[in-house]
């Protein structure tokens, strides 16, 4: 090989020379749907500010923290002021049952918060399934002409680095890290056809945290009402899906397929170290003592 074509970097050829765009050979970037999964080395940020700087965007981010949750508050908003959507408008939805308690977190440039007190259950499972509901209604009755994208994450969660645009799509799910190569015989889907949220054996792409929704808000309005209501069927029909929402969600996305897939990086569990294909932790699940913070067990 002649050094001239030794030093070619047939990479770069395609990509415009970007620096940050390196390519991921050790994990799957793309669906076969083809949406993208957003990996650390497979977007060029610049050119993703560029695009959305430009549209004057919001961005709503819906969290819920009752009872005891009301605890998680001040780390993840301290750390989602450092690192979710750094420079743009933000708006922050809280539902509490504890308006008293939510911590004075210091806002930077753009970013606002709202409380919404809410009502609370002493079942830890109700609490996370009523999110749904209450995501539906808030886009309906508040957020049409407020805000261009919407974000819902668990109040248990901790940002350690950027979190941006490039997270950005019509309709954004999660990996959820448990499942992370594994086949989807093994994911924890719904089983039992009598539940709206059931998914045969034979079915199934990836397994979706219930943690991360995101999207524009039209689709996660349609996403969350479609949701509420087979969680009203399954109410209706004396059934609770196993994961709760999370199951709905699961089911959901099976026939209408994000649009853009967060990998692992947005959602990471800390009990699980860091495999070589996490090159940046953005987001992760803090360690709880479930029987501690939840009413019920
Ligand atoms: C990482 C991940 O994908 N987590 C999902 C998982 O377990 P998790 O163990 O992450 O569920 P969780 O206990 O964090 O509950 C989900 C969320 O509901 C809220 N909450 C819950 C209980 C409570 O007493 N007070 C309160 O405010 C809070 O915002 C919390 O983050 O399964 C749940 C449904 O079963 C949800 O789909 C979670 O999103
Ligand atoms: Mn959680």
């Amino acid at each position: 090989m002649s050094p001239e074509l030794e030093d070619f970097d047939f990479f770069a050829m395609f990509t415009s020379k970007s620096k940050s765009v390196t390519g991921r050979p050790d994990v799957s970037t793309i669906t076969p749907w083809l949406a993208p999964i957003v990996w650390e080395g497979t977007y060029d940020l610049t050119v993703i500010d560029n695009i959305y700087k430009q549209q004057n965007i919001t961005v709503a981010l819906t969290v819920f923290a009752l009872g005891k949750y009301v605890r998680f508050l001040k780390d993840f908003l301290e750390s989602a002021e450092q690192h979710f959507m750094v420079g743009y408008r933000v708006h922050y939805y809280l539902f509490t049952d504890h308006p008293d308690e939510v911590p004075a977190v210091t806002l930077g440039d753009g970013r606002q918060l709202t409380v919404i007190k809410t009502e609370t259950s002493n079942r830890w499972q109700e609490i996370s399934l009523r999110r749904m509901e209450k995501i539906e209604k808030l886009i309906e009755k508040e957020l049409t002409d407020k805000a261009d994208y919407i974000f819902s994450l668990d109040v248990d969660c901790k940002f350690y680095a950027h979190w941006g645009a490039e997270s950005l799509g019509d309709l954004v799910g999660v990996q959820h890290a448990g499942f992370f190569g594994k086949s989807r015989k093994e994911f924890t889907y719904e089983r039992r056809p009598e539940s709206q949220a059931f998914i045969p054996f034979e079915e199934g792409d990836y397994y979706y945290g219930g943690a991360v929704i995101g999207g524009r808000l039209d689709k996660v309005h349609k996403l969350t009402k479609t949701c509420r209501m087979q969680l009203d069927v399954d109410r209706a029909n004396h059934i609770e899906a196993v994961w709760q929402e999370e199951s709905h969600l699961n089911k959901y996305f099976l026939y209408n397929k994000p649009s853009k897939m967060l990998s692992p990086e947005y959602l990471w569990d800390e009990t699980k170290g860091k495999p070589s294909y996490m090159k940046v932790v953005r987001c992760s699940q803090v360690v709880k003592n479930y029987a501690e913070v939840r009413p019920n067990p």
